[in-house]
């Protein structure tokens, strides 16, 4: 066989048969699908002698998984019959297999999430005060609803106040492909993964991954648009089951700029249960009024904590989520359910801290528990027609 150009990749019928059979079971680890479908693979060649010769082509030079990429090919095509030993060659794709690549992906500048035949829920989830747990709850319910074997996304919109990354131990950057960005990947520990015969996964965006930590975010409103519309734009997180936005607290500029761009986003609205944080919680819930989004229900968070003797510490008072879930019924018109009380709960912090969602690290604790119960309505539900077009025109 001769040589092929710098440039060229081979298709996958051209790669020797069973080398090629092993790399098709190489998943590239932020785009989830077969390095041999991505034109990653540039030759796979086996001599007489089982030497296993095999070129990868990286999307970036630098790109930070490279490791990983090596060391699957390498383990994989150890695996085939008559392999003696095995040499990766690793390069960079040219400008051009970039855009076949972003081609083969479907990757458009547009938010893929509005698409009539998208079959994305996805979650804007807001809060009236800060501190309230937001971010906490957001990441949960992502990473329970991940544990269940779905595709979920995060898209970290609290542009001044990030947390989403430390909560999930995320240090890495983004891969960017020309115009794409891909999303880190955060994989489900085994421990976690319920038995669903999928093997869930947890994207995640923020605006953390592309400032200086130590500097202020001193952005404004049109900054702020142009963020969060990049996010959802050029951020390519590929087919998700779940997108959660965690929204800045109140009803600022990316509230109303996330209702404009994602019209169909269904609110969960966080408080806790004291009467304070429940007054702005409702003017949150009561936004969708004027942007026309749905809320799909309240979460009381830091509701009380069981105590040794039995009782309820109940630090934040009680009945506040039942009291915003009423109030907001009321103001819209439709049913808006409390969807569920997390108590007060040190393994929750402690998860927050570590960067281990208490849902994996400690799935019978009672915040686990009631995050859990959440995350199975918000699975089940079918998805909503809020906002879509319903395809009853003329054709
Ligand atoms: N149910 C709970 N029990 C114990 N600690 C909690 C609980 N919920 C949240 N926390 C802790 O409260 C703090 C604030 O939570 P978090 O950052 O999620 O709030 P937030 O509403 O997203 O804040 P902001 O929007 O201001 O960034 C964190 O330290 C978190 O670990």
């Amino acid at each position: 066989m001769s040589d092929p150009r710098a440039d060229d990749v081979l298709a996958p019928e051209d790669l020797h048969p069973a080398l090629r059979k092993a790399l098709d079971r190489v998943l590239d680890p932020e785009l989830r699908r077969p390095v041999t479908e991505l034109g990653m693979i540039r030759s796979a060649a086996l001599d007489d002698a089982g030497r296993a010769a095999v070129h990868v082509l990286l999307t970036i030079s630098g790109c930070p998984l490279r490791s990983t990429i090596e060391h699957d090919v390498r383990e994989a095509v150890s695996t085939v019959e008559g392999v003696r030993a095995v040499a990766v060659e690793v390069g960079v794709m040219t400008p051009e297999q970039r855009t076949a690549l972003k081609e083969r992906v479907g990757h458009t500048r547009t938010v893929p999430f509005n698409d009539p035949s998208s079959l994305t829920r996805v979650h804007a989830v807001t809060s009236g005060k800060g501190g309230v747990g937001k971010s906490t709850v957001t990441v949960n319910l992502a990473a329970a609803l991940a544990a269940r074997g779905r595709s979920v996304g995060i898209v970290d919109a609290d542009v001044h106040g990030f947390s989403v990354p430390g909560l999930l131990g995320i240090d890495r950057s983004p891969t960017q492909v020309g115009d794409m960005i891909l999303p880190p990947v955060v994989e489900v520990p085994e421990t976690a993964r319920q038995d669903t015969g999928r093997a869930g996964v947890l994207k995640v965006i923020s605006i953390g991954m592309f400032v200086d930590p130590d500097q202020p975010v001193a952005w404004r409103g049109p900054m702020l648009h142009r963020a969060v519309e990049q996010f959802l734009t050029d951020v390519h997180f590929g087919d998700l089951d779940h997108l959660f936005l965690d929204l800045p607290p109140g009803t600022g500029d990316v509230a109303i700029s996330v209702a404009q761009l994602l019209p169909t986003a269904e609110v969960l609205v966080v408080s806790t249960p004291q009467q304070a944080a429940v007054e702005v919680a409702e003017r949150s819930g009561a936004l969708a009024v004027q942007t026309g989004q749905t809320v799909a229900g309240v979460i009381e968070n830091m509701a009380g904590m069981p105590m040794p003797d039995g009782s309820v510490l109940e630090l934040f008072g009680a009945g506040g989520g039942a009291r915003i879930a009423e109030s907001l019924t009321r103001r819209l018109g439709y049913e808006v359910p409390l969807l569920g009380g997390v108590p007060l709960d040190v393994a929750l912090r402690e998860g927050g801290d570590t960067g281990r969602p208490v849902v994996w690290s400690a799935p019978d604790s009672p915040a686990a528990a009631a995050l859990r119960s959440v995350a199975d309505v918000l699975g089940s539900r079918p998805l909503g027609l809020a906002g879509r077009p319903l395809g009853l025109g003329p054709r």
